[in-house]
């Protein structure tokens, strides 16, 4: 057991997100006794997980249906957020039944975004199971699917009322996605909390990972605290809430080039080199913060390059980025560490030349429009 630290997230009514182990006891605290009916959201690949959550929560007195979903970023579909409503409908859930989502951030988004929607919004509860859901996804409220054209473009600002991020869960947690979730980790800490970035310099790989060590809960608890703090200031993303993009406009257009099978983390880390690049061209960004960031992401093995020839569509892509404002795209850059500001009307030639320093293979290209 190890002890368990707790965050508060303000803004609203406020929630708390508890890190730590044997968590499971606290869920009826958060879903409260006026609750009757709660929907667990699960993905195939965690059936035991989700299965545990729904046995434990008739146990103690709730009225427990399941809905497993596909895994992955196939769950952020608009089918898969009607067959949860239909399971809804059918289980006659009330504005005072609930969701419990099982999972990581694709599934607290889908499951996020079908509480927001059902009866225009009925109590959601987060229990994330990767690195990346607890550091991030389950925190704050932003709850969303993927259509045909781009990532997260239908969603809603919908809080959790609470979330319960156990260590337990990352022993299954293969590497590779605990690595991916630490981009959301080296993100908080370039944009506002530089002693994440020192941990992870001082520690090796193998100190980093372990949940039971001191190194892993003290940088999830950092990361959710640099979003607790974004978060409870700008809930609706009107002004700094949008420094938690950082890294996500190429990002996301990567994902979306790759149709989804890279997981988000890993484009994160490409879109943050980017960002890195286009910051040291528009804000003077000093090399050695740029190359902290190819260091660091270097270290815990994440991509800090892409497909050069792959340019004009991720600049169509990028366009759509919820940050643009008409044809004006907007980007998040850093004048130093822990100082992100917004960079609008880029040159599209400049993003270019900040795109051919991460650019591999690069056959010449146009640079598009
Ligand atoms: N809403 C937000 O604020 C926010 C923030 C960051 C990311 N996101 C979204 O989160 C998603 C990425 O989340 P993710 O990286 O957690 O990926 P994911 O939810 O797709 O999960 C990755 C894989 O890990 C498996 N898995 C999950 N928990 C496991 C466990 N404990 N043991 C073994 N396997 C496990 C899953 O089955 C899946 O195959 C993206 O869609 C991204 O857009 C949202
Ligand atoms: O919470 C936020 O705000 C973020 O931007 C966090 C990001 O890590 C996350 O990937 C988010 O889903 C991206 O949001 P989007 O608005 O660009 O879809
Ligand atoms: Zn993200």
């Amino acid at each position: 057991m190890t002890d368990t630290r707790e965050v508060a997230v303000g803004g609203g009514t406020g929630y708390p997100v508890r890190i730590g182990t044997g968590l499971l006891s606290g869920l009826p605290e958060l879903l409260g006794r006026e609750v009757a009916k709660v929907l667990v959201i699960y993905p195939r690949a965690l059936r035991t997980a989700g299965d545990l959550v729904r046995e434990d929560l008739v146990a103690a007195g709730y009225e427990g249906i399941a809905a497993e979903i596909p895994d992955a970023e196939e769950a952020k579909h608009v089918t898969v957020a009607s067959f949860c409503w239909q399971v809804l409908g059918q289980s006659d859930f009330t504005r005072s039944d609930a969701i419990v989502t099982v999972g990581g951030g694709a599934v607290s988004d889908l499951g996020g975004f079908v509480a927001a929607t059902w009866l225009r919004g009925i109590k959601v509860v987060h229990m994330p199971t990767t690195l990346l859901g607890m550091v991030d996804a389950a925190v704050g409220g932003k709850t969303g699917i993927n259509t045909a054209e781009g990532k997260n473009l239908v969603g809603a600002f919908h809080a959790p009322a609470g979330v319960l991020a156990d260590l337990g869960s990352l022993a299954t947690l293969p590497d590779n996605e605990l690595f991916t979730g630490m981009a959301e980790v080296v993100k908080a800490g370039f944009i506002a909390d530089p002693v994440i970035l020192d941990l992870l310099e001082a520690h090796s790989l193998e100190e980093i990972k372990d949940a039971a060590g001191p190194v892993l809960p003290e940088l999830i608890e950092r990361a959710v605290k640099v979003k607790a703090d974004i978060v409870s200031d700008d809930f609706k993303e009107s002004g700094r809430r949008e420094h938690l993009n950082y890294g996500h406009t190429l990002g996301h257009a990567i994902e979306r080039t790759e149709r989804y099978q890279w997981r988000h983390g890993a484009a994160v880390a490409v879109g943050m080199m980017f960002a890195a690049e286009l910051s040291r061209m528009t804000r003077n960004l000093d090399d050695a913060v740029v190359e902290r960031h190819r260091s660091i992401l270097q270290k815990l093995g994440l991509p800090t390059g892409y497909r050069g020839d792959k340019w004009p569509q991720l600049l169509e892509t990028m366009r759509r980025d919820k940050k643009s404002r008409g044809s004006l795209m907007r980007f998040v850059v850093l004048e130093d560490t822990a100082r992100p500001v917004i960079a609008e009307g880029i040159d599209t030639s400049l993003l270019y030349t900040a795109y051919q320093e991460i650019g591999v293979d690069s056959p010449t290209i146009s640079l598009g429009r």
